[in-house]
């Protein structure tokens, strides 16, 4: 076992972050959110509140702190910030934390590459099959869908339970899994209608569960997402994928997509690893046009959010 996987530091000041940060502070754990974009020497307490489905709201202190304030490192580190600052996290972090696994929670294809390729010694990548929406500097809106599936992509079995036994609390549930792989691709393609359609729609989550349309437009980008995916020799079920995505829209009811709450922040959005992997990955096989509606709405969730952050 590594030496301290008391300690829980999770990276970026995020939806996520904040509210895992809240619901292991009240199990009990050492909790540490290390800020992702800010290097300042800044070290405080912080008090943050999450919103429960339920109208309940859990409330924890939990320390805040840049990443020059370290020296090292060491305990299990989570990764909660944006998917794009995975090569330059990489770097920073490859010379702080030493053996201590890292624990990848964002979305997208091919995000752990990073740090594979700066040679971490043990990473894990968890599925996210929860919602979070930042309220405001304080407060989060959290709603939990199903447990967090949770695999190796460098490690072993038993720091895997380790760590989930470690992250896991009674509102935001992580499990093990053997076999990842297909998993991250079936949440992939859900995040490709979601992160595309929501924000060009404008509109919240729950979208595919009130309109037939909107559910109509989805089978078509899981389909063709799929017929990659099966070039990868990833063996997923269009039907099971309709599912989740519909659980997830019931769910979430409401609540925004980040990609849209980026959009609305203007800030980087993370279709780069969403719709636009798919694309490359499609153009590399030769099969282009088997994707151009989830290439197509990708571009234009790329443009808007260009648009936005240029402001023309
Ligand atoms: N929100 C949700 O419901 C879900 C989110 N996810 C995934 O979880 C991850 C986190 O999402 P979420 O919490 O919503 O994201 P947020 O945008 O709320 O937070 C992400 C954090 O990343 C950090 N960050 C942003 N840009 C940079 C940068 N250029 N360099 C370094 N750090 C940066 C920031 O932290 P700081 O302010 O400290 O710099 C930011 O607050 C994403 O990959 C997302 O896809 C998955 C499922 C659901
Ligand atoms: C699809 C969804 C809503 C599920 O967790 C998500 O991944 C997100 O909000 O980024």
């Amino acid at each position: 076992m590594h030496s301290n996987m008391e300690h829980i530091y999770i990276v970026g000041l995020g939806a996520i972050s904040r509210a895992l940060a809240v619901f292991l502070r009240l199990s009990g754990k050492r909790v540490t959110i290390i800020r992702g974009s800010l290097n300042d020497g800044s070290y405080k307490s912080a008090h943050f509140s999450a919103r429960m489905p339920d109208g309940t709201v859990l409330e924890a202190e939990v320390t805040v702190a840049a990443l020059n304030t370290f020296s090292a490192i060491d305990g299990i580190i989570v990764v909660a910030s944006k998917s794009y600052a995975n090569k330059q996290l990489a770097i920073d972090l490859k010379e702080k934390i030493g053996n201590s696994p890292i624990v990848l929670l964002q979305n997208g294809l091919g995000i752990e590459q990073p740090f594979v390729e700066q040679n971490f010694q043990e990473i894990y990548r968890a599925v996210l099959f929860v919602t979070s929406q930042v309220i405001d500097d304080a407060t989060v809106q959290f709603r939990p869908v199903a447990a967090c599936p949770v695999g190796i992509e460098r490690g072993s079995m038993e720091n895997l339970s380790k760590i989930v036994s470690q992250l896991t609390t009674p509102q935001f549930i992580f499990e093990t899994k053997a076999h990842l792989k297909n998993i991250i691709w079936k949440k992939a393609i859900i995040n490709c209608v979601f992160n595309s359609v929501c924000p060009l729609l404008e509109v919240d989550n729950g979208i595919f569960s009130r309109s037939p349309h909107a559910m109509q437009i989805a089978r078509r980008i899981i389909s063709e997402c799929l017929s990659i995916a099966h070039h990868k020799e990833i063996w997923l079920v269009q039907k099971d994928i309709e599912d989740s995505l519909l659980e997830i829209s019931f769910a979430s009811d409401g609540q925004l997509i980040s990609t849209l709450q980026d959009i609305r922040r203007q800030r980087n959005t993370e279709i780069d690893t969403l719709n636009l992997e798919i694309a490359r990955m499609a153009e590399g096989l030769g099969k282009s046009e088997a994707v151009r509606e989830t290439k197509l709405l990708g571009e234009l969730t790329k443009m808007k959010a260009q648009i936005c952050l240029s402001g023309r």
